[in-house]
C-alpha cells in the first residue's frame, strides 16, 4: 500500500504506523522520512484545521512509500464529522481574526469540502484553494 502526496481532508489525524515505516512529510520542499518509534502516535494536522486557523497551523502534506519490504500496517484515526449530512458552516474561528489578520477562506460544510476532496482527486495540489477568499 502506497498514497501519493496529500493532505488530510480532516482536522487531525492521529496514526499509529508499524515498524516498517514509509511515510514521508513534505518540509521545505524536501520529502522527509517519519521514522516509526515504537508506542509513538504521528498527529498530523488535517485542512480543515488549517481552515479553522485562518493558517495558524498548517496541514502537513504527507506521503506513503511502497516500496518497502512489506507488509506494512498502519492505523489512521480522522477526527471530523465525515460525510454526516450537518449543514453546519465551518470557517476561520472568530475570535482569531481582525483587522490584520482578515479571513483566508469562506465558510463551507463538512460535506462540501469533502466532495470538493473527493472530486478533485490526489492529484497534488490542495483542495483549500478552493475555498480561500
Ligand atoms: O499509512 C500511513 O502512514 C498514512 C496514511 C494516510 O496518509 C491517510 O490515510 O491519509
Ligand atoms: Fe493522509
Amino acid at each position: 500500500m502506497g498514497a501519493s502526496k496529500h493532505a488530510d481532508n480532516v482536522f487531525l489525524t492521529v496514526l499509529l504506523q508499524d515498524h516498517i515505516g514509509g511515510l514521508q512529510v513534505l518540509h521545505q520542499n524536501k520529502w522527509i522520512d517519519v521514522p516509526p518509534m515504537p508506542g509513538a502516535l504521528v498527529v498530523n494536522i488535517g485542512d480543515l484545521l488549517q481552515l479553522l486557523s485562518n493558517d495558524r497551523f498548517k496541514s502537513v502534506e504527507h506521503r506513503v512509500l511502497a516500496n518497502r519490504v512489506g507488509p506494512r500496517v498502519s492505523v489512521p484515526c480522522f477526527f471530523s464529522t465525515g460525510m454526516l449530512p450537518l449543514e453546519r458552516l465551518y470557517g476561520p474561528i472568530k475570535e482569531l481574526l481582525s483587522e490584520d489578520n482578515p479571513p483566508k477562506y469562506r465558510e463551507t460544510t463538512i460535506r462540501e469540502y469533502t466532495a470538493h476532496f473527493n472530486d478533485k482527486g490526489l492529484d497534488g495540489t490542495s483542495a483549500l484553494t478552493h475555498f480561500k477568499l
